[in-house]
């Protein structure tokens, strides 16, 4: 009976349904190579994104709302232009990007205590795993502490923006939490 509810229930939530993702992370871990790989399903060339780029993606009747912004240093301040409305953050890490791991760590705590963001779902690509080198998911997932987030749905997944890998299981397991919490 429940499974029949929450079936009927998810099919009226997705109508017309229209959230808001926000794709943050240090420069070159791979944002705006995911956003085309999710909407085109290939592999695009990439400059360094100044200011960002959008894309609505149509993902299991739900319009996703994709704001790629761009992680150069000097760039990073004018993310919180962009936290209103955010049902999640996708944060990418460079996996074979050991030296500034610490970076990311801090940029994504400090992002995560804007009042803004307190109800969005977080999810963390570590991204590269086809490099050699690259660190998993688990060590990633250490280094930028995420065990210390509280009072928030997230979660670590492993994937490659170049070989399509990891992404549509990260998304899975975002949009279901973002049902969940505003169902
Ligand atoms: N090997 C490998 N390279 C990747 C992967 N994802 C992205 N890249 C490469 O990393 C470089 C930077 O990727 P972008 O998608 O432009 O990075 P970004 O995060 O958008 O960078 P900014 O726009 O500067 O913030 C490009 O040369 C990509 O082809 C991946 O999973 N594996
Ligand atoms: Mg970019």
């Amino acid at each position: 009976m429940g499974n029949v509810f929450s079936g009927i229930f998810g099919k009226l939530w997705g109508v017309n349904k229209e959230i808001r993702i926000l794709l943050l992370g240090l420069d070159g871990a791979g944002k705006t190579t995911i956003l085309y790989m999710l909407q085109m399903g290939e592999v695009i060339k990439t400059k360094p994104t100044i200011g960002f780029n959008v894309e609505t993606l149509k993902y299991k009747n739900i319009s996703i709302n994709m704001w790629d912004l761009g992680g150069q240093t000097s760039i990073r301040p004018y993310w919180r232009c962009y936290y209103a409305d955010t049902a999640a953050v996708i944060f990418v890490v460079d996996s074979t990007d050991k030296e500034r791991l610490e970076t990311a760590r801090d940029e994504l705590h400090t992002m995560l205590k804007e009042e803004e963001l307190s109800d969005s779902a977080l999810l963390v690509f570590a991204n590269k795993q086809d490099q050699a080198g690259a660190l998993g998911a688990s060590e990633v997932s250490k280094a930028l502490n995420l065990v210390a987030l509280k009072d928030r749905s997230w979660s670590i997944v492993a994937s490659s923006a170049i070989k399509g890998e990891g992404l549509t299981e990260g998304l899975d397991w975002l949009i279901d939490v973002i049902k969940e919490e505003q169902m």
